[in-house]
């Protein structure tokens, strides 16, 4: 068996919003080319975690952090990170398409562009391929020029994820995986990443246990502390987990036994 190389490693993590603590002490090695899940109840700190990732945390909130989080090595908190790289590398899709008024072309150029210049062919083959990659190039290959806006809901989170392999990431984050779409489109987005398993390292955030069972291969336990403080309470092979849940019996064991 091939040695799983980390692509992530999280060492004793701590973050605050103005003061807050969110999460604690988290410690993870996230395994490169493989699909992690992170579930856990509302609130105890996922998306915070994810957004971490990428310093996305930024964004939102006066953050202050401990302990450190590694991208192949690189302190990605250390003082001379270029952030626009980084969120290139470890690319975020969100569960709401946050697509910009531009046509589809140029949704799906937009980063590529502000990258650096490339000639109208090699941009066309960039844009072509992250649509395929994506798996909505048929759907979209007669009408680049429309309204990206135009498209079913379950397209434009097609559309975001085509628009973040534009700019070839390694780390694809995405939060809360099919959060409000009907079975068809859900099932579509999950083809999806079982096409990109092998190009990409991927970390989700789902509720849906059916989900991160099918499409996972490690699942991280987040939960509160008794300080109501969110951590990681367990991080194993899905299968693992799962077969686990079902020698005690619990349906959401997930959820359940860390409480
Ligand atoms: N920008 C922010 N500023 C201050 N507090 C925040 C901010 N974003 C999140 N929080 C708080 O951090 C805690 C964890 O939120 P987070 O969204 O990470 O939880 P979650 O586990 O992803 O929840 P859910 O499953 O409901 O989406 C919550 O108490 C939330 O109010």
């Amino acid at each position: 068996m091939s040695k799983i190389i980390s692509a992530i490693q999280v060492k004793n993590f701590s973050l605050y919003y103005e003061n807050h603590k969110i999460i604690e002490d988290v410690s993870i090695d996230i395994p490169q080319n493989q699909i992690t899940a992170i579930i856990g109840p509302s609130g105890c700190g996922k998306s915070t975690f994810l957004k971490s990732l990428n310093r996305i945390t930024e964004l939102e909130g006066k953050v202050k952090t401990e302990g450190t989080i590694e991208f192949f090595g690189q302190n990605i908190y250390g003082r001379r990170v270029n952030l626009n790289r980084l969120r290139r590398q470890i690319s975020t899709v969100y569960a709401k398409p946050n697509l910009f008024p531009l046509s589809i072309y140029d949704n799906v150029a937009y980063g590529v562009k502000l990258i650096g210049w490339n000639p109208k062919t090699e941009l066309d083959k960039i844009i072509q391929l992250a649509l395929k990659s994506a798996n909505i190039w048929e759907e979209v290959k007669n009408k680049l020029h429309k309204s990206a806006l135009e498209l079913s809901y379950g397209q434009q989170i097609r559309l975001c994820i085509a628009r973040a392999l534009a700019v070839k990431p390694q780390i694809l984050l995405i939060d809360e995986l099919c959060a409000g779409l009907d079975p068809l489109a859900t099932s579509k987005i999950e083809e999806l990443i079982e096409c990109l398993r092998s190009e990409l390292t991927i970390i989700f955030v789902s509720h849906n246990i059916q989900q991160v069972s099918q499409l996972s291969d490690f699942t991280a336990v987040f939960n509160y502390n008794e300080h109501q403080i969110g951590q990681l309470s367990e991080f194993s092979a899905t299968k693992k987990l799962i077969s686990h849940s079902f020698e005690h019996g619990h349906r959401d064991y997930a959820y359940t036994r860390f409480r």
